[in-house]
Order: structure tokens, then sequence, then C-alpha cells
């Protein structure tokens, strides 16, 4: 053979391999998205399985929950009280870690009444976070979070689990949630009717002002329209007044104290053409146990229950408070009461552990009690109804899929799986 005819050949054999080497690439990436795929849906009819079988103990009522219920509704019922500051200051003494307040307080009532009731003396914008709010000023002192309302409460929000504004409700139900299910980590909320004219723009400091349009019609009636200042602020969004300028909102208590933010292991990409990584992998929680203390992947475990309950698909941070996490920031629950996104559980049904009293706290809340008794609490609330049938009906569907997955993790961990820390 003529040198031509080698380098010829050597031309073929290395397209050849370039050809073949891509093919067996191709395969062997087909086989491994398959096989995830697999994985995730093997999963989805284990639960799905396990779900129709379900013991009659997690369908009915616990007798044990009467002995909660009397006292949820002593501990939260509001009430009259003399001195705000004095319960403000009771209040600031109060977290310690991430409980951000004490299982029974004969003062949390009365805190409640004065979230509600207490003058606002002044107000800004608060460009924390990426959607609107505000920080007031309660009685010339206490400083408190505001967050409007932008829809709603039958508004069902489409596409992916993080679309949309905020829903305001979900902050108040996420503290009464917490209170009944004993992970007393997030903010103390109250809702509250306030008046964008008289009582935020006349107490609003010159830059919340101007992002506050007022509008006159030809019969000389006003309508008060807020943007406010925030990443996702603009002239085109705006939350109105209605007739008396009153619009709706919840007061936010802030919790004393440092907060780290930290990126959550389970974060999404936000992107919806790329997945992330601990979306397919289902072994994605075998690093995570080497590498992060039990302690707080317990808390995760935690927040991913809680959020799963209320729909809460948007925790791409989690933040801190001496090490423990804090649930703050459930605005962005209650978006679609029709679907259940399934991977918000994600960090139980990879890692199969769960705190034992937080497991045995789910329980006593069998049988529809769980909705019935939040919205007992919540009834004192100004925005009562908080959200609608059908969304209540969401929360009890979506505890039926967390004892299925507590039990198809106890087939296979067994007892191991629930931990005392
Ligand atoms: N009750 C509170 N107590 C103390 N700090 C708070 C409280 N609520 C919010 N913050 C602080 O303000 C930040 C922004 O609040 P939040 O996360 O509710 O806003 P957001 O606009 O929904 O943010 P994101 O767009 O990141 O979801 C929080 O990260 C936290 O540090
Ligand atoms: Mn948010």
């Amino acid at each position: 053979m003529n040198k031509r005819g080698i380098i010829i050949l050597c031309i073929i054999a290395t397209l050849l391999c370039i050809v073949l080497g891509a093919n067996f690439y191709f395969m062997y990436y087909l086989n491994a998205e398959e096989s995830q795929l697999a994985s995730v849906r093997a999963l989805e009819n284990m639960i799905r399985h396990k779900i129709r079988h379900l013991k009659p103990a997690y369908l009915n009522r616990n007798p044990r929950f009467f002995m909660f219920r009397n006292k949820l509704l002593k501990n939260y019922k509001q009430a009259n009280y003399e001195n705000a500051s004095v319960l403000w200051e009771i209040a600031n003494w109060w977290p310690h870690e991430n409980e951000i307040y004490p299982l029974y307080d004969s003062s949390m009532g009365q805190l409640l009444k004065t979230l509600r009731d207490e003058p606002i003396t002044r107000a800004s914008n608060l460009a924390r976070g990426t959607q609107l709010k505000l920080l007031l000023r309660l009685s010339q002192q206490q400083k408190v979070i505001f967050k409007p309302q932008w829809y709603p409460r039958d508004v069902v929000i489409e596409g992916v689990v993080y679309s949309g504004k905020d829903r305001h409700v979900a902050e108040v139900y996420a503290f009464y949630l917490g209170a009944v299910l004993d992970l007393r980590w997030t903010p103390i909320v109250v809702g509250r009717v306030v008046n964008l004219k008289t009582e935020i723009y006349a107490h609003g400091d010159q830059e919340l002002q101007n992002t506050i349009k007022i509008e006159v019609d030809e019969e000389g009636k006003e309508t008060y329209c807020l943007y406010g200042r925030c990443h996702y602020c603009n002239e085109e969004e705006t939350v109105c007044g209605d007739e008396q300028h009153n619009i709706e909102g919840v007061i936010i208590y802030i919790v004393p104290g440092t907060l780290a933010k930290r990126r959550s292991p389970w974060q999404r990409t936000y992107k919806e053409e790329k997945r992330a990584i601990w979306e397919d992998d289902m072994t994605y929680c075998k690093s995570l146990k080497n590498k992060m203390e039990t302690m707080r992947l317990l808390d995760l475990i935690d927040v991913a229950i809680f959020d799963y309950l209320i729909q809460n698909g948007d925790r791409h941070h989690y933040e801190t408070r001496e090490e423990r996490v804090v649930l703050i920031d459930n605005g962005k629950a209650f978006g679609n009461p029709n679907k259940d996104h399934l991977d918000i559980l994600a960090p139980l049904y990879q890692c199969c552990l769960i705190r034992k009293s937080t497991w045995d706290r789910l329980q006593v809340f069998s049988g529809g009690v769980l909705t019935e008794i939040v919205d007992r609490l919540s009834k004192q609330d100004a925005l009562y109804p908080l959200i609608t049938d059908k969304h209540k009906r969401g929360v009890e569907r979506r505890l039926l899929v967390v004892f299925a997955v507590v039990e198809y993790c106890m087939d296979k961990e067994g007892d191991k799986m629930f931990k005392t820390l």
C-alpha cells in the first residue's frame, strides 16, 4: 500500500471510531436517562400503591387529637390587651434557636391582637427579597413586614410550581399550620385590612409615596395603587385600593436575632429546560448524609413535609437561626389546588429519614382534622377564610401522601428511619 492509501485508511478508521464512540455514548446516555426516569416513575407508582392500601388509622380521626385541640384553641384565641409595648417585648424574648414562640403562653392571643389593631405610624418600601413588601412601624415602635394581596382566594395559578406572585394568606396559614404541627419555626403572622391612603400613603416616606400612583376620575374619585420598590416591582403591576382605599395584606412579626441564608440542596434550576441533579438521581441523599449534620437534614425533611402540604415549591434558599432552620417566606404556597408537586417531598423519600416527633404529631391530625383545626384557629383572623375548600382538600390529600411515603420508607429502612434528634 502506498503512503496515500495508508493515510486514507487511517482517516476512515478514525471516522469509524468517532461515529461508533458517539453512538455508544448516545446509547449509554439514553439508557441512563431512561433508567433515571424509570426510577422516578417506579417511586411514584410505589407511593400510589401505598396510598390505596393505607391503614384505617391514617384515614380516621385519632382520638389523641382531643388532647391537643382545646389547648391550641385557647392559646391562639385573640385576646384584649392593655399595653402593646409589653407584649412586643415579651415576644422579642421568645425565640430560642429556631423556635420562634413557646408552646403555650397566655400572651400569644394578645400579641396577635396588637398586630391586627395597633396603628401604623410609619411605612416604607422594604427592598429585601424580590417581591413587593413594606416595612411598617406600629405605634411608633415595633417594626413589622407587610405583604399585600395580589390574587383573590380562588384564582388558580397555572404553570410551574414557583409561578406567580406571593399569596399573602399563605403566610398566615403557615403560621397556624406550624403551630399545629409543632414546627413553631415560622414568624408570627396575622391578616389585616389596611388603608392605602390613610394608613400607608399618609405615613409613608417620600420614596414610598413616589411608588404609589393616585388616579382621579372625572367625578373626582381617587384610586390609590402601589407598585413599590423591589426586584420584580414595576409600574405596570400594582396593588390597588378598593372604593375606600382598603387592601388586604399580612403583618409578619420580625424574627429577632441573626438569620443566615443557605442554598437548598434541593434547589430547582428555575429553567424549564434544565433539570437539577436531585430531580433524577434517587440516590441523591446518600452523599448529603455524609456532608450534612443529621440535625440539619432532619430540619430540611420537616420543611419538605411542611412545604408539600401547602405546596410551596420555592424554597430555593433556607434560613437558619442559631444553626437551626426557620420557616421564613411561605408566600408561594396554595397556587393550584388541583396539582400536587410530589418532588417537594424529595428530601423525605430520597433520605427516608424523619424526626420521630414530627411523625407522631402528623398522625394526631389524621382523618380531616388537620385542616379543621387550622380553620378553627384562623377563624378570628381578619382574612378568614384563608383558603378555599379545594385547597383544604388538597392539604388533606397530601397528608395521605406523606403517610404513604413514610410507609414506603418503613418498608425500605424499617424503624431506623425514625430519629430523635
Ligand atoms: N419575619 C421575618 N423576620 C426576620 N427577617 C425576615 C422576615 N421575613 C423576611 N425576612 C428577611 O427578608 C428577606 C426577604 O424576605 P422574603 O424571603 O419573605 O422575601 P421574598 O421577596 O419572598 O424573597 P425571595 O424572592 O428570595 O423568595 C428574608 O430572606 C429574610 O432575611
Ligand atoms: Mn419568596
